[in-house]
């Protein structure tokens, strides 16, 4: 088969196709594309400032491991004095995260970036592995996302970041849109796709130690992460989690990676019609406060973290998810 030649450079033979732009790339410029996507996105979004201390969510995974990567290198082609740190959120699942952790250290000295570990277990009391033994595999995502996303909140305080970048690529924030509507969670929805922390201006005044929370690879599709890994040999965690296959997210996932093979637009016109739409009672969502009991910030006098750490501390954790 005649192999073609880059859309770009018209010198190198094409190894990557981006069917949405309708571009064929050569390695070289398939690597001045993604990097150069992402830091329109920082620049356009204003993600982050000169010289601040930058907390990136690592897992371990191909999402972050990127993230960490290409953040390190622009700062060193821009100049920006970014004190990046890695962050990850030990969540206790014996057989994966310890194992994932490993590749977290692992990046943390090939890209020589200082790292901090926050765990369930000194955060909760309660390792996942433990949550899972209570509660069973169904259901056990709500307790972990709700834990993981304070545990970053509070890790990031504790190093002091300003802001905490996550690997969420479009592929993610798609099947999030799908998802939320799939639920009719019009009011989650509506921030499907945020950069930002969502607050208003009076709200991060009144909450002043906020955290802002960015997805610099909003753009950026899971196969290009994926194939920009590859050709540039990062040493990324692929195992999926133990106790995800029984999520429901999963479903919402398989059904978006068919719609996109079927017709490769479905993801960014997805992440374009909800830009599009205006969500009823969206505004009157609940103001932001601080949990009496954590100080996390929440929609509600004591936050969900607190109040699923409190029925489980009861044994009640499969009613929690109920109500
Ligand atoms: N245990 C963790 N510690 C730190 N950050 C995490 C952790 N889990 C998830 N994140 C952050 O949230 C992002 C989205 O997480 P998700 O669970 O959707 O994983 P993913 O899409 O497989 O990403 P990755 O490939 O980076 O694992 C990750 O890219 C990472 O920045």
């Amino acid at each position: 088969m005649k192999r073609r030649l880059c859309s770009h450079c018209g010198e190198a033979f094409a190894n990557i196709s981006i069917s949405r732009k309708n571009k064929h790339l050569c390695r070289c410029c398939f690597y001045n594309y993604l990097e150069d996507t992402v830091h329109q996105t920082i620049v356009e979004e204003k993600l982050f400032q000169p010289g601040e201390r930058i907390a990136i969510g690592a897992s371990g995974g191909k999402d972050s491991t990127v993230l960490a990567y290409v953040l390190k290198l622009l700062n060193e082609r821009y100049e920006y004095h970014w004190d990046l740190w890695l962050l990850s959120v030990d969540e206790g699942i014996h057989g994966y995260r310890d194992d994932s952790l490993r590749t977290v250290e692992q990046n943390r000295d090939d890209y020589n970036l200082p790292l901090y570990v926050v765990s369930y277990s000194e955060l909760y009391d309660w390792t996942m592995d433990q949550v899972v033994s209570q509660i069973g595999r169904k259901s056990n995502c709500t307790f972990c996302g709700v834990f993981r996303r304070q545990a970053l909140d509070k890790g990031a305080k504790k190093i002091q970041a300003s802001v905490l970048a996550t690997g969420h690529n479009a592929d993610d924030i798609a099947e999030t849109i799908l998802l939320n509507l799939l639920r009719g969670d019009h009011a989650r929805l509506s921030r499907s796709n945020m950069n930002k922390s969502g607050m208003s201006e009076e709200e991060e005044s009144c909450c002043s130690n906020t955290l802002r929370r960015v997805k610099p690879l909003k753009d950026i599709y899971e196969k290009e992460i994926v194939m920009y890994a590859y050709f540039k040999k990062l040493k990324y965690f692929a195992t999926e989690c133990i106790y995800a296959p029984f999520a429901y997210r999963g479903h919402a996932r398989e059904y978006l990676k068919r719609l996109e093979r079927i017709r490769p637009h479905s993801i960014s016109d997805i992440i374009y019609s909800l830009s599009c739409l205006h969500i009823k009672d969206a505004e009157q969502r609940q103001v932001q406060q601080q949990c009496i009991l954590c100080h996390s910030i929440s929609s509600q006098k004591i936050c969900k973290a607190c109040q699923l750490k409190a029925s489980l501390d009861k044994g009640q954790g499969i009613s929690a998810i109920h109500r």
